[in-house]
């Protein structure tokens, strides 16, 4: 996309369209491309309806997938212009904390599996069904349409779309509505406090998060709360499997992992701080040469084993309990791979030099360790605005929690160096085989 839409001052009275026709025909350009795609391979077109696939455009055909990111970028840029800068600001995120709100509440009182799959049902019998006062239902129900989750067919009756449904008949769905209104939103209510009384502490008991969640570290009130802790792995789970960050297909297929345990290395890729261990079951399934030690806290052990079990990898990905703030046991010594996905940005500097002098500890002089994270573009460094958006909202919910940070590459560097000298960055697998994340393979060199 040209850049005149977000970085242009000229009074557009060239041979160059307007900026609204200009965006307006790259979406007719790239709704195109998609359109065609679907057509030509007999899929169904993207739409509300409630038989529609929650992920219509695949994620597969890299065409496809920069048509669809160009599309996003336009449209956004588009809502922004038509919108204007006055009425941006006056209804600064009214409609999105409401929605926050009401979607909580609907999830709480279990209204989107109440609502049948096939057919309308009505305001009356919803309420029965749920408890929830029908006046009051009514109400969120229907700011909730106004963002396509469930449809008013006639009055008072309520269908389900393709995007309540999703949120009906996927358990992990709802834990993304619930980690924003019950952690994220919190948190990030008490920024300006934490921002004026640590403002250059890396100390995970120093946060956002602390100072709402009575002074504890985001993980220590995990480990106070079994539950929540479920909850946190649903969501972490549900984000990771879709465009949002890379899902775990992606990353199977993004690196060259044929290339390891072949040649007499053993093959033995340790999942730290995995998880369940959906990634390792999804590397698993595409490159049977592989074996995974899943290493978490040990109340995802039965979850993780029932995931293997699932998926008929016993055997091949076994489970571990084990704090990364501990050196590596003999068992995962000289591995192939130490993989860590979305571990590093959760901590600040201070703390990564420890885990990665624990894994520079246990490296064999082949190990590799490959991060999974996000590589920071520099200030306008061609990253599409709404992906660079969501890569600086997941830096700021870093900081809110953890006292953490995304990283640009020379920050990884500076880090990887910090630790050891002879680590170095070997090779990074970006967009377009990746979305969002990279993937970071260092060694010693
Ligand atoms: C953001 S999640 C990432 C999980 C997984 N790697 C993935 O990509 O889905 C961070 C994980 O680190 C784990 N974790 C946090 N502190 C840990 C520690 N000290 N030792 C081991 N695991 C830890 C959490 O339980 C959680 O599963």
């Amino acid at each position: 996309m040209r850049s005149t839409s977000l970085n242009d001052n000229s009074d557009n009275m060239g041979s160059n369209p307007p900026p609204l026709t200009h965006l307006a025909q790259e979406i007719a350009k790239h709704a195109s491309i998609i359109t065609t795609y679907l057509q030509s391979h007999n899929l169904p077109q993207p739409s509300f309806a409630s038989d529609s696939p929650a992920h219509p455009i695949p994620e597969t055909d890299e065409k496809l997938s920069a048509a669809r990111l160009a599309l996003i970028e336009a449209t956004k840029a588009l809502h922004a212009l038509a919108i204007g800068p006055s009425e941006t600001t006056r209804l600064f995120a009214f409609t999105n904390l409401c929605h926050l709100g009401t979607m909580q509440v609907l999830c709480h009182f279990n209204v989107p599996q109440n609502v049948p799959l096939g057919s309308p049902i009505s305001l009356n019998e919803l309420s029965t069904k749920t408890k929830l006062n029908e006046h009051v239902l009514g109400r969120f129900l229907r700011m909730a349409a106004t963002n396509y989750f469930f449809v008013e067919t006639k009055p008072g009756y309520f269908s389900h779309t393709a995007w309540s449904k999703n949120l009906a008949t996927d358990e992990k769905m709802r834990q993304c509505i619930w980690f924003r209104h019950a952690e994220l939103l919190p948190a990030v209510g008490k920024l300006v406090e934490a921002v004026e009384k640590y403002p250059e502490s890396d100390d995970p008991k120093q946060t956002a998060f602390a100072l709402a969640f009575g002074g504890e570290t985001f993980f220590d009130y995990k480990e106070s709360n079994p539950d929540n802790m479920v909850r946190f792995g649903q969501f972490v789970d549900a984000f990771a499997s879709g465009y949002v960050v890379d899902s775990p297909d992606n990353i199977a297929r993004g690196y060259p992992w044929e290339d390891i345990g072949r040649s007499g290395d053993g093959g033995l890729v340790v999942d730290v701080g995995g998880g369940i261990g959906h990634i390792s079951v999804a590397i698993g399934k595409e490159h049977s040469q592989l074996r995974f030690l899943v290493q978490d806290f040990e109340d995802l052990r039965k979850q993780s084993e029932s995931l293997v079990l699932k998926n008929g990898l016993m055997g091949r990905v076994k489970f571990m309990a084990h704090d990364f703030f501990n050196g590596q046991p003999e068992e995962a010594r000289g591995a192939s791979v130490y993989f860590l996905r979305n571990i590093l940005h959760n901590w600040s500097d201070s703390y990564c030099q420890k885990i990665l002098k624990l894994l520079v500890e246990a490296m064999g002089k082949d190990s590799r360790i490959i991060i999974c994270d996000i590589v920071l573009p520099e200030a306008n460094g061609g990253m599409p605005k709404a992906q660079e958006e969501r890569a600086r909202a997941l830096d700021l919910t870093m900081l809110s929690m953890f006292n953490a940070k995304e990283r640009s590459l020379e920050e990884w560097q500076a880090l990887f160096s910090s630790v050891d000298e002879r680590l170095k960055i070997t090779n990074v697998i970006g967009r377009p085989k990746m979305r969002m994340d990279c993937l970071i393979e260092v060694r010693l060199m």
